[in-house]
C-alpha cells in the first residue's frame, strides 16, 4: 500500500522526529536517498553532468547535498539559485567544497555569468544553450540543455500558487533539453494535496518524495507530472498519523481479491444481480454482465428487458423480466448502467436499495435513486458516478468537482453514507470516513462508452463475494484499469472484461 499524509501531518511528524535527533539528520536522509536514486536513474554517475535547480526553502537544501554527493561520485554538477541570497546555506557550502559551480538562474551572460565558478563541475560555456524559452547567453539554460539529469528543487511542500516567472522559464528549458528529471519531493508547481497545478509545472521522470507520499504526487493533474513516485524513508513513520489518501498495489490486490476453494459452491464464491439495460440500451446489461462473470462470481443472475441479448452473448446467465424481488437469491445487486430514467427504472432501483445485500447504483440508478433510500441502508452501498453525476448528485457545478475531486468525493461519501467511487483518470474511492483510496492503473483509454458498464459489474462481483464496499470498489477499480492497459488500443468497452482474468495479480489463479 502507498500511504499518503497531509503536508501538516509531515511538518508535525518532522518536528517530533527533530526534538529527538541531531540537527541536520532528516535533510541528511533525504539527500542520501535523493542521490541513491540519481545514481541509480544515472546508471554510471562518473562524468555524467547534473544540474540542481534550487529555490530558496529546504526543498533546495535537499537538491543542494544530494548534488554535492554526485559531484563526489564524480558527477560535473552545476546548481542553478533561484533565490542566490537565501539559499540553504548548508547545501551550498557542500556543493562549493565538491567543487561544483553555482550559478544565479537569474543571470545570463554566459560562462562566468554565475555567482560563482567551481573547479570540478561541468563548465558549461553559455554559448551551447538554445532551448525553448531560453537565450543563447544564459549560463543556466546552458546547463540545462547539456544536463543529463536535473534534479528539481525549485520548491516542496512549502511551495504556493504555481512557478514563478524565473522558475516557469528554468521549467520550459529542462523540458526542452531531453534531460532526465527528478522531482525533490514534489515536481514544484503542484498542490501537494490536491494534485492541482496552478499553471505551469515541473514534468519528472520520477519524484523522489521524503517519508510518506503526499495526496497531490497519486492524483491527477499532478500524477502526471510526478513520473514513477519513490519513497525514502527518512524515519517519520512512527509520528504519522493516519493516512489521508492511500494507494493499492498488486499485494494488496492479491491480499483481497477471493479465490475459490475446494469447498466453493456458486453461493460461496457469490451470486450478483444485475438490473441493467433497457429496450434502447440493451449492450448496457450484456456490458455489466460481463464485468460480473470475470470478477469471478459464481453466477449472475440478469432481471430486466434485455434478457434476449444478455442469454445471446452469455448462456451461463440466469435470466428474467420479473422484478428484483422475485429473481432468487442474490448476495449483491448491481443497479443502474443503461436503465433509463422512467418510473419503472425508479420502481425497480427502489427495490434493490430495500434489498437487504451490497448494492452498486451507477449511471441511470444513480438519476432516479432516492437519497433517503441510500442514507437508510445498512448493507453496503456502493455508488460510481462520474464527475457530472456527481455534481448532480451534490447540487453543484460539474467543473467544481473536476476542479476539486478530492474534497467532493469525501463530501458525497459522507451525504450519503455510501462508499462512492468518482471516475476519472485517477479514481478516487472515499467511505464516510478513512482514508480516500486512489486508483492509478487506469488509462486515459478507458473513458469508452460501455466501459463504467463492465466496472459496475466487476465490482458487484466483488461484492457478492464478501469484499466490504470500499475493497470491492478499489480492487475493481484497480483490475479494470490494468484491463484497459492490457488491451490492445483502441478498445471497445466488450473487449475489457476478458481481459481482467489476465491481469489478476500471480497467485490469485485459485485451484
Ligand atoms: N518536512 C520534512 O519532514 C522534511 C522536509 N524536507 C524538505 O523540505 C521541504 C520543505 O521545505 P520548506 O518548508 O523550506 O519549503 P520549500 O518547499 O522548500 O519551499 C519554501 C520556499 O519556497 C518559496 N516558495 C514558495 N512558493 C513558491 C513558488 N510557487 N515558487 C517559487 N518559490 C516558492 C518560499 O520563499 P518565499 O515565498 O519567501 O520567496 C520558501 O522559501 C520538503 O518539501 C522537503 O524537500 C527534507 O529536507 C527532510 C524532512
Ligand atoms: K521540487
Amino acid at each position: 500500500m502507498r500511504y499518503a499524509h497531509s503536508v501538516e501531518a509531515v511538518r508535525a511528524a518532522e518536528r517530533e522526529l527533530m526534538a529527538r535527533v541531531p540537527e541536520g539528520t532528516l535533510m541528511r536522509r533525504a539527500a542520501g536517498g535523493l542521490a541513491a536514486a540519481c545514481a541509480g536513474m544515472l546508471g554510471r554517475v562518473y562524468g555524467r553532468r547534473v544540474v540542481a535547480l534550487a529555490g530558496s526553502g529546504d526543498n533546495g537544501g535537499d537538491a543542494l547535498y544530494a548534488l554535492a554527493l554526485l559531484a563526489r561520485r564524480g558527477a560535473g554538477v552545476t546548481a542553478v539559485l533561484l533565490a542566490p541570497d537565501r539559499a540553504h546555506a548548508g547545501g551550498l557550502a557542500a556543493v562549493r567544497a565538491a567543487g561544483g559551480r553555482v550559478i544565479d538562474a537569474g543571470a545570463g551572460g554566459g560562462a562566468g555569468g554565475g555567482s560563482d565558478g567551481g573547479s570540478g563541475g561541468d563548465a558549461a560555456d553559455g554559448s551551447e544553450g538554445g532551448a525553448a524559452g531560453v537565450s543563447a547567453g544564459d549560463a543556466a539554460g546552458a546547463a540545462i540543455a547539456r544536463a543529463d539529469l536535473v534534479l528539481d528543487g525549485i520548491v516542496g511542500i512549502g511551495g504556493r500558487g504555481g512557478l514563478r516567472p524565473d522558475a516557469v522559464r528554468l521549467a520550459a528549458a529542462v523540458r526542452a533539453s531531453g534531460a532526465a528529471v527528478v522531482a525533490v519531493d514534489l515536481p514544484s508547481g503542484v498542490d501537494a494535496e490536491t494534485g492541482e497545478t496552478a499553471g505551469e509545472a515541473v514534468r519528472a521522470d520520477a519524484t523522489v518524495t521524503f517519508g510518506t507520499y503526499k495526496p497531490g504526487l497519486l492524483i491527477d493533474p499532478a500524477a502526471q507530472y510526478a513520473g514513477a513516485p519513490r519513497l525514502v524513508d527518512i524515519g517519520i513513520g512512527p509520528y504519522l498519523p493516519a493516512p489521508v489518501a492511500e494507494a493499492l498495489q498488486d499485494a494488496d490486490v492479491a491480499a483481497l481479491l477471493p479465490a475459490p476453494t475446494g469447498e466453493s459452491d456458486k453461493y460461496r464464491r457469490g451470486v450478483v444481480g444485475v438490473v441493467a439495460g433497457s429496450a434502447r440500451y440493451p449492450g448496457a446489461a450484456v456490458l455489466a454482465v460481463s464485468g460480473a462473470l470475470r470478477g469471478g462470481s459464481g453466477a449472475v443472475r440478469y432481471v430486466g428487458s434485455a434478457g434476449d441479448a444478455v442469454i445471446a452473448r452469455f448462456p451461463e446467465a440466469l435470466v428474467s423480466a420479473g422484478r428484483p424481488s422475485q429473481a432468487g437469491r442474490v448476495q449483491a445487486w448491481v443497479a443502474g448502467p443503461g436503465l433509463g430514467r422512467e418510473e419503472d427504472a425508479r420502481a425497480v432501483v427502489a427495490e434493490v436499495l430495500a434489498a437487504d445485500v451490497p448494492v452498486l447504483v451507477d449511471a441511470d440508478g444513480l438519476a432516479v435513486a432516492d437519497r433517503e433510500a441510500i442514507r437508510a441502508r445498512r448493507a453496503p452501498t456502493v455508488l460510481t458516478p462520474h464527475a457530472g453525476e456527481a455534481a448532480a448528485l451534490l447540487g453543484v457545478d460539474r467543473a467544481d468537482v473536476e476542479a476539486r475531486r478530492l474534497e467532493h468525493v469525501r463530501r458525497l461519501a459522507r451525504e450519503l453514507d455510501a462508499v462512492v467511487l468518482l471516475k476519472g483518470s485517477t479514481t478516487l474511492i472515499a467511505a464516510p470516513d478513512g482514508p480516500v483510496r486512489i486508483n492509478s492503473t487506469g488509462t486515459a483509454w478507458l473513458s469508452t462508452a460501455g466501459s463504467g458498464d463492465v466496472l459496475s459489474g466487476l465490482i458487484g462481483s466483488l461484492l457478492a463475494a464478501g469484499l466490504g464496499g470500499r475493497d470491492a470498489a478499489s480492487v475493481g477499480a484497480y483490475l479494470h484499469g490494468l484491463a484497459g492497459r492490457a488491451a490492445p488500443v483502441p478498445f471497445g468497452a466488450h473487449e475489457l472484461a476478458d481481459r481482467i482474468p489476465l491481469v489478476r495479480p500471480e497467485g490469485t489463479g485459485g485451484r
